[in-house]
């Protein structure tokens, strides 16, 4: 098949979250199954470091009424995939990809629009005929409705089918319709505008011919009211054409045997390893170096989405323990600031790095005992299954793909590699952690068969594109 994947991240190109590490898992499996996938994302100034970019199409021409898009492509190959990047230096050439700080650029609406268009003008231009273009979040959210509206006789996109995967459904991408010109000048249907307003995901759901939710769990969560995000009734006209598939785990990055960012590698047989990644965390976050002190490691976005808002108030009752916390994450200036108040008053047990910084990310993952994931919601995550493939057991909430990925102790001991609470509270979560802990001195033994069991655990990408295939040869 020709597959055609639309991301405004990827992985070793831009990366803001889950999204690039899954744009570009997913076509590195769609290659190896023998598709012509291309990727086309925006060349940001942050894509400026990839090497040999070079460009193969030079002011083109995009016209949306009477306005006109003189844009640049250039080209470079990433695991054996062709990729375009969209230049266009008046919307990508930022400090930022969607913003600079926590504020959200005016244009976002205007400057996504726009890429989506140029992903489907391009097909033609680089005589590419995709049977399916693959949208991803409301980045991409407009390609389904101009594929509808105005591109549905165009000789290269005539029969392509479209696939929405919705890897978080908090971010609609709402824009006022006079914010996005291209989008007032190629027309859109009245329907589609309420109150002067267009919501992006929205407008994906109702035009995409099929929509993938990043995990069985979240598929039903979004045709909830509760777990919809306010479009509880949008995705339940679509209930027919609704699927849910678990994102996978990137094996090739994320594996302690091989792992190049990891002071001393590790695996299931020999865990020695491990115990030296442990020392040279709690060395790098000015901890003491100490293999007895049960250790708890979090790398997220700093957002309400990962459970702050019941973590923080009980922070400090779990720094009571004999425990260490390392944090890396950005995000949410409000949170950021109650993060640092509270490891400065615990230097000696709570390191925060507000950064973004892969290398540590993934000693944070090797080093620790525990992972921290309590989100109040969560599509998929990725975390979760890096930190298995480390043994580094889980501590989650029951929601989302953390639902579909970890199993309690205490719910099925035979297959148990974490520790999961249901409620969205800070009493459910601080319980969950004071259980988790107590195997790490009191049972050992269990707490070995856990972690064996975790490193066991295998969410293997290709598993995932043969679902997206089958999917694909369902619609084609
Ligand atoms: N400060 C930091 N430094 C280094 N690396 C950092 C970092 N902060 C985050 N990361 C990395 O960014 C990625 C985050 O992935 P997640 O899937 O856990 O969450 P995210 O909410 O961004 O993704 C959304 O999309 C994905 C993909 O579908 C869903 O799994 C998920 O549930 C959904 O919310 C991981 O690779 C993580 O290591």
């Amino acid at each position: 098949m020709n597959i055609l994947f639309v991301s405004s991240e990827v992985e070793d190109i831009a990366k803001t979250g889950g999204l690039a590490d899954v744009a570009k898992a997913l076509p590195v499996s769609f290659n190896k199954m023998g598709h012509d996938v291309r990727i086309i994302t925006p060349f940001y100034q942050v894509s400026k470091s990839v090497e040999n970019a070079q460009t193969v199409l030079t002011d083109v021409e995009l016209h949306a009424g009477n306005l006109t898009y003189k844009y640049n492509v250039k080209q470079i190959t990433l695991h054996g995939i062709t990729v375009y990047l969209v230049d266009y230096p008046a919307y990508f050439d930022r400090k930022g990809i969607y913003s600079e700080g926590y504020d959200a650029y005016d244009d976002n609406g205007e400057r996504y629009a726009f890429f989506s268009m140029a992903a489907l003008h391009l097909t033609q231009l680089l005589e590419f005929k995709p049977d399916i273009i693959h949208c991803n979040d409301w980045h991409t959210g407009l390609i389904p409705l101009y594929l509808k509206k105005h591109w549905y006789d165009n000789p290269y996109l005539a029969s392509a089918k479209t696939v929405l995967s919705v890897h978080n459904g908090a971010f609609q991408g709402v824009f006022h319709l006079d914010s996005v010109p291209i989008l007032q000048k190629s027309g859109i249907d009245h329907e589609d505008v309420h109150h002067g307003l267009v919501n992006y995901l929205k407008i994906a759901v109702k035009y995409a011919t099929k929509i993938v939710a990043v995990s069985p769990s979240y598929a039903k969560e979004l045709q909830t009211d509760l777990g919809s995000h306010h479009m509880g009734d949008v995705f339940r006209s679509r209930s027919h054409d609704m699927h849910g598939i678990i994102n996978g785990c990137d094996y090739s990055q994320w594996d302690p045997e091989t792992d190049p960012e990891i002071p001393s590698q590790y695996s299931v047989e020999n865990m020695n390893g491990k115990a030296f990644c442990k020392a040279n965390l709690q060395q790098h976050s000015h901890l003491p170096v100490d293999g007895d002190i049960p250790l708890i490691g979090m790398v997220c976005r700093i957002t309400d989405q990962k459970g702050f808002g019941y973590l923080l108030p009980i922070l400090e009752n779990i720094l009571h323990h004999n425990v260490q916390v390392v944090m890396i994450g950005t995000g949410d200036p409000q949170l950021v600031s109650q993060i640092q108040a509270i490891s400065e008053r615990h230097r000696n047990k709570f390191y925060f790095l507000h950064d973004f910084n892969l290398s540590f990310s993934h000693l944070i993952t090797a080093g620790s005992d525990y992972f921290l994931m309590p989100s109040l919601f969560e599509p998929c995550g990725l975390n979760q299954m890096y930190s298995l493939a480390y043994g580094t057991l889980p501590i989650v909430r029951a929601v989302g793909g953390l639902k579909d990925t970890v199993v309690d102790l205490e719910a099925d001991p035979v297959n148990a590699n974490g520790f999961v609470f249901d409620r969205p509270d800070s009493e459910a979560l601080l319980n969950c952690v004071r259980k988790a802990l107590l195997f790490y001195h009191e049972y050992p033994q269990t707490f070995d068969v856990i972690r064996k069991k975790a490193m066991q655990t295998k969410f293997d990408w290709y598993n995932s594109a043969l679902e997206y295939e089958a999917l694909y040869k369902s619609i084609i």
